[in-house]
């Protein structure tokens, strides 16, 4: 027995002894890159000196969902937990528990829920307009931070004080914009994790001790009331947790909205018109989360002994799953490095296939529950950008940073003589 073991696990092709160094460096590119040395879909390297799996495509996928193989406690490394996702929320959990807390986010984010926080940001954004225009230049990614720090707060149900703006939306973006930074970017997320979660137990405190009464369908309302399967309320700290969990992706979505001015800029052949109807916007915001690199991997670790593709692999094996590559894995995609976003014109992809945030079902397993609230908010800046202003972009520097996490252009967007449309101007 032990023989076939051994065996079977010399069929993973070996990158790298530890590649920790590598991955940072090339976050996007480095599992395709060793791929492409090993040959096929899997190798095992070591990440911060731990034993790990790298897998990337559909099947990988499949296989990486499957609860009965996999077990998240523990499974990211320390520092993203420090930082990205804090620890003790629903990222880490398994089983009965995971569903229960997972139920939670998705019956906050419900059609109407979504719709609601689109119309906010929308409005925000309104509001910022003529501010815009009186600035010779505005860095499009920086300005975005403010209008959806601002708009899901107000939505969340968490007061943000003029006096505090500032200093909180400063924290809920370092958290997810230098969370994979050397040095001391990196202490400064650690740091604003802290104090975020230090705001949040207050406020949550506030919400149960009724000095604050948020509204009933409200994330603050809904997570200080949660009780986990045990009947017991979750601790103010891991209540913050959870709903940083809402607030700092959401601010996360800036990400997105800069590297759609990026596609419209750089593949004007394909992008939407003022004309284009609701479904064309669609498909082009889904080739854009297809097309741009943003949340490289997640990890899980092995909860048994098991057997995939003839290779054996041992219970607490740690697995990390390239989600970029999936998307633009060329026996899943048709010509994968072409933006064109009339290949979702079909729409019988796998939940395995489109996996910017995350595979599977959304309500059983460990897929993002914010992609109805990204494609909301993403759909109406597309429509912002599209038919509510008129801006120019002056030369600099449209490259994507590939090495950095999240990746962006290297102005992170600047546009200048910013206008409200002629067109718009005349509807109001
Ligand atoms: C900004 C764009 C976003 C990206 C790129 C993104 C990406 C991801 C990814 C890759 C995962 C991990 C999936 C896995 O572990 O298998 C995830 C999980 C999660 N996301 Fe998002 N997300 C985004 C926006 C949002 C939004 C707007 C929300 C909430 C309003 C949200 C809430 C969550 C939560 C709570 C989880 C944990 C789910 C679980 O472990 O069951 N995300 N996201």
């Amino acid at each position: 027995m032990k023989r076939s073991i051994k065996q079977s696990e010399e069929l993973i092709p070996r990158g790298p002894f530890d590649s920790t160094l590598h991955f940072l460096r090339r976050p996007y590119d480095f599992v395709n890159t060793v791929c492409s040395r090993t040959g096929g879909n899997m190798f095992e390297t070591r990440l911060l000196l731990r034993r790990t799996v790298c897998l990337r495509g559909e099947a990988a996928a499949e296989m990486f969902y499957d609860k009965a193989r996999m077990s998240r406690d523990g499974a990211m490394p320390e520092p993203v937990r420090a930082t990205l996702t804090g620890k003790g929320g629903v990222q880490g959990l398994d089983g009965e528990r995971h569903l229960r807390r997972k139920e939670m986010f998705v019956s906050l984010l419900t059609q109407e829920r979504v719709e609601a926080l689109g119309e906010k940001f929308e409005k925000m954004w309104l509001a910022q307009l003529p501010a815009w225009t009186r600035e010779s230049q505005v860095i499009f990614y920086e300005a975005l931070h403010p209008i959806l720090a601002e708009a899901v707060c107000d939505w969340a149900g968490v007061p943000l004080p003029a006096e505090e703006r500032i200093k909180r939306t400063r924290d809920l973006v370092l958290l997810f914009d230098r969370a994979a930074a050397l040095g001391l970017g990196h202490f400064r997320a650690r740091r604003a994790r802290s104090r975020s979660e230090a705001w949040l137990a207050r406020v949550i405190k506030d919400a149960r001790d009724r000095r604050l009464v948020p509204p009933a369908e409200s994330a603050l309302a809904v997570i200080a009331a949660h009780r986990d399967e045990d009947g017991a309320l979750l601790s103010p700290r891991i209540a913050a947790v959870e709903l940083l969990n809402v607030l700092r992706p959401t601010v996360a979505t800036s990400v997105y909205i800069t590297l759609l001015a990026h596609a419209l800029h750089s593949f004007p052949d394909v992008a939407p018109t003022p004309a284009s109807d609701r479904s064309e916007l669609g498909r082009f915001v889904q080739e854009v989360r297809r097309f741009y690199p943003f949340f490289p991997a997640v990890a899980a670790r092995s909860r048994k002994d098991f057997r995939w593709r003839n290779v054996r692999f041992p219970a607490g094996r740690r697995f990390l799953l390239d989600l970029h590559a999936t998307n633009t894995d060329p026996h899943l995609w048709n010509e994968p490095e072409i933006v064109n976003p009339d290949r979702f014109r079909k729409e019988d992809f796998s939940a395995f296939a489109l996996i910017p945030q995350g595979g599977g079902d959304v309500s059983k397993n460990h897929r993002c529950p914010g992609e109805t609230v990204v494609l909301e908010v993403m759909e109406r800046s597309l429509r912002m950008l599209l038919c509510e202003m008129e801006y120019r972009l002056p030369a600099q520097d449209l490259r994507i940073d590939r090495s950095r996490m999240p990746a962006l252009p290297g102005s992170k967007i600047i546009l200048e003589d910013i206008r409200r449309s002629e067109r718009s101007l005349k509807e109001t």
